[in-house]
């Protein structure tokens, strides 16, 4: 369990943020919100601070945060924005393009994302996800099970099957499981480096381990890239598969260095945000017993497997998903770099300037949302539409020429996931206040969100038996 987040928040916020050098780094470790709060009272919504020993632009609530994401004067980049936090390691990754090379490259990409795409992994994923929380040690019930441990290790592995097409988890030698856990690993050191303050090659720190963890996903992926051209099955309905197929009106299409590039980056954008979702859905519903019935009765008709079109079908699941996208959006920040001088709601921001893009104040501000800190789903239903008095208000999925192109496939999982749960288990959060969040790399539960689950003992289909992974357990 990360230590910095912990001794962080034990101290006041104000008060860390003014250690020298390090004050408002550590002050958004400790209370991000708090912080995006104070700094837009304090100096509006367009500010600038020193992070990670670096001068930021803070833009903070809907309209400036909106203005970087759209755009207009292609002042603000993102490869040397996002470049700075996690450059080596998800270098060359979709997010980190821009520009023409950007759309490009995401025009490709966008032939892996089609609806048609998407039935074939709503297919692939609804018996995955049932092998693998049949898998979960919990037939008898448990109390207190770790739900974020057990659900990051059961997203990568979705990923790897529904993505790249690896065989299931109860059909993998010792060997391919050690190699998932080490690759699990590796994302986590990538991405917890984003907020480390020795960054350089230095063994022994995050962003050492998180060099190391590159090499290692490289390595994997590169593999995986060998085996699917090797077996000549570029038109498969995987993920890697769509992405060796596809092509550009002259012809083009993705070298292999390319696409390796593009996994890595993609397999971490598919299951970490994924896995925070489905965190906060499940904390929300355990401590909303009325919510958690509501969507147990929508889904009761379904079949265990269902199709895009049943899942999408599902209106309080929307509310739901919509709702936890809010609380915790799971990318909370975004950066950017400007790349000549510009001007946000009439403030000079120079050229060169690392800009942090603080979308997680605007899905909180109390003049945009009725008691915004509350789990109230409905204000995003008909009737009420609370996310329509602005249309910057909540973007969990970014907006503009970035926004996320996973964001039709989060919602079919989050959704499997959640109504496989549902039929398997009542649950509790046995924890009384909120689930303290580390805001070190994304918002992690720093107690792995333990659960009390009570079996439904409700007849089911069965599903393939398979060993409970190696990977259980393995640190966020
Ligand atoms: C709830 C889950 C998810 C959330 C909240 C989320 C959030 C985001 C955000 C905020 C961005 C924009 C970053 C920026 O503008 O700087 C983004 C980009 C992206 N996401 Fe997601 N994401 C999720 C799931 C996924 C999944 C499942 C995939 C793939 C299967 C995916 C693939 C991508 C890609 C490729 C980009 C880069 C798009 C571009 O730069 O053109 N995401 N995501």
């Amino acid at each position: 369990m990360p230590v910095l987040p912990r001794l962080v928040a034990a101290l006041p916020p104000t008060v860390v943020g003014r250690v020298p050098y390090a004050g408002p780094t550590l002050e958004y470790l400790a209370d991000p919100l708090g912080m995006m709060q104070r700094r837009h009272d304090t100096h509006g919504p367009v500010s600038h601070a020193r992070f990670l020993g670096k001068p930021w632009t803070i833009l903070v609530g809907p309209d400036a945060c909106d203005h970087a994401l759209r755009n207009p004067d292609k002042a603000f980049a993102s490869g040397p924005g996002w470049g700075e936090l996690v450059g080596p390691f998800f270098d060359r990754g979709l997010m980190l393009l821009d520009f023409e090379e950007h759309l490009g490259h995401r025009r490709l990409m966008q032939q892996a994302f089609t609806r048609q795409r998407l039935e074939g992994y709503a297919g692939a994923l609804g018996p995955a996800v049932s092998a693998g929380l049949d898998a979960w040690p919990v037939a008898a019930g448990a109390r207190g099970f770790p739900a974020y441990p057990a659900l990051k290790q059961l997203t990568l592995e979705l990923a790897t099957q529904v993505l790249l097409g690896a065989p299931p988890v109860e059909q993998r030698s010792a060997a391919e499981r050690a190699e998932l856990t080490a690759v699990n690993r590796a994302f986590v050191d990538c991405v917890q480096a984003a907020t480390a303050f020795v960054r350089a090659p230095v063994p022994g720190t995050r962003w050492g381990r998180a060099l190391r963890g590159r090499r290692l996903l490289e390595q994997y992926a590169g593999r995986q890239v060998a085996a699917r051209r090797a077996a000549g099955v570029e038109g498969d309905d995987t993920l890697l598969g769509a992405l060796l197929a596809a092509r550009d009106d002259d012809g083009a299409t993705f070298d292999d260095r390319a696409v390796v590039d593009h996994l890595v980056f993609l397999l971490m954008a598919a299951h970490d945000t994924s896995t925070l979702t489905t965190s906060t859905v499940l904390d929300q519903l355990g401590r909303h017993p009325g919510w958690q019935e509501r969507l147990r009765e929508e889904a009761a008709h379904l079949p265990d497997r269902p199709s895009l079109a049943e899942v999408e079908a599902l209106p309080s699941f929307d509310l739901v998903f919509r709702e936890a996208l809010r609380l915790v959006p799971p990318v909370p920040v975004l950066a950017r770099k400007t790349v000549e001088e510009t001007e946000v709601l009439g403030e000079r921001v120079p050229a060169g300037r690392l800009t942090a893009v603080m979308l997680h104040l605007s899905h909180h501000d109390p003049a945009l949302w009725d008691e915004p800190h509350r789990f109230d789903p409905e204000r995003f239903a008909e009737g009420r539409r609370e996310d329509k008095r602005h249309r910057a208000q909540w973007e969990p999925f970014g907006g503009g020429v970035h926004k996320c192109l996973g964001l039709h496939f989060a919602g079919l999982e989050v959704k499997l996931l959640v109504h496989q749960a549902l039929r398997r288990w009542r649950w509790t959060t046995p924890r009384a206040t909120p689930t303290p969040l580390s805001y070190l790399s994304l918002p992690v539960p720093l107690d792995g969100l333990p659960l009390d689950l009570q079996p439904l003992g409700r007849a089911r289909p069965a599903s393939p038996t398979r060993p409970a992974s190696p990977t259980q357990g393995v640190p966020a």
